[in-house]
């Protein structure tokens, strides 16, 4: 049985704009479906519709039309008998006590979600253990760095071994290695227990790591689901090698990469390149042949960009 079933699913809002009131489809005949044991990222521009079709799965927002099964429950019916099969994490919204102690707000969520003792202090300190969260638990959550707290969440959410974890841009403005961490954790969470994932996010990098399926909207319309070589294959997910060299030479021009632009005078060069095609070591060696190269960096391709492409592809169709 499938884990999500979203069958032209339909959110308006009525909005005011000016004196008027205008409708907006947030989300629009929105039909996919999530088996168990899938990593899916839902990716789309600002406003695109994510986190209103987020909100329809885990109850707190009502449909305006269509259908929608979470763990084979009605979101919003049965809200309370969905919270024990479901985490969910808003990376904007915290579940946890902002005045208490990490600890106890995990002590208060076990009783919530009728843990026993023993079960909830053993299923406490392995994600303490494995999202290495052992030094802050005395501390209040107001006081947490963003990627401890983001840490605490996804325990928080994880405690009662949920079958399905749903994450609301879960990396957004956390530092390269909390990312990392984050994303490795949630990596072998997956693995170990089977937790199907589903992602909302605006880094790509999450994808790329996390997911093996991606689905993206654009105003509210399902306009991709496949897997991420397919998204890759329809618009490229481009990565880009920006190289500072130690002395100014002409645009490059290297096999398997694409010239974007030059800054002072072709000191600094950005080269995107298709990691599916080539790799950063290989056009790295294609710049060297031309000039030394003295500091680099590899942007991950942003899924905005990745949207704008899709949407484009489709009008062109
Ligand atoms: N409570 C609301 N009242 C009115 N309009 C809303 C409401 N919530 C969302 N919208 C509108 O619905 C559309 C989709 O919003 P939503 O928050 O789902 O997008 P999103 O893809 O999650 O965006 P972001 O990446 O910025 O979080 C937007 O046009 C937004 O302005």
């Amino acid at each position: 049985m499938s884990i999500i079933v979203a069958r032209d699913l339909v959110r308006e809002f009525r909005v005011r704009d000016g004196l008027r009131r205008r409708k907006v489809t947030a989300v629009d005949r929105m039909r996919f479906t999530v088996e168990p044991g899938e990593s899916v990222g839902y990716i789309g521009a600002n406003g695109a519709g994510k986190s209103t079709t987020i909100k329809m799965l885990v109850g707190i927002l009502v449909a305006t039309s269509g259908e929608v099964r979470t763990c084979g429950l009605d979101p919003v019916r049965e809200r309370r008998a969905l919270a024990r099969r479901i985490g969910v994490v808003f990376g904007q919204r915290s579940q946890l006590w902002w005045d208490l102690p990490v600890r106890e707000s995990f002590e208060i969520l076990a009783a919530i979600h009728g843990l026993g003792r023993a079960d909830a202090r053993r299923r406490r300190d392995e994600l303490v253990g494995m999202l290495e969260m052992a030094e802050f638990l005395s501390t209040p959550v107001r006081q947490l760095s963003l990627g401890q707290r983001m840490r605490a969440e996804v325990a928080a959410a994880l405690l009662h071994r949920p079958e399905l974890l749903i994450l609301d841009e879960p990396t957004i403005g956390l530092d390269v290695l909390s990312k990392q961490r984050l994303r490795e954790f949630l990596h072998a969470e997956r693995r170990e227990r089977g937790t199907t994932l589903l992602l909302t996010t605006h880094d790509m990098g999450d994808v790329e790591r996390l997911c093996e399926r991606v689905l993206v909207v654009d105003h509210g319309v399902l306009a991709f689901d496949g897997t991420l070589r397919g998204l890759s294959r329809t618009v490229g997910t481009e990565r880009v090698l920006v190289v500072d060299l130690a002395e100014p030479v002409p645009d490059l021009s290297v096999e398997g990469t694409r010239h974007l632009r030059s800054e002072g005078g072709g000191l600094r060069q950005h080269l995107a390149f298709d990691a599916g095609r080539t790799t950063a070591a290989r056009v790295l060696a294609g710049v060297s042949a031309y000039a030394e190269v003295r500091d680099l960096s590899i942007e991950e391709p942003d899924a905005e960009d990745v949207v704008r492409r899709i949407y484009l592809a489709r009008r062109q169709d």
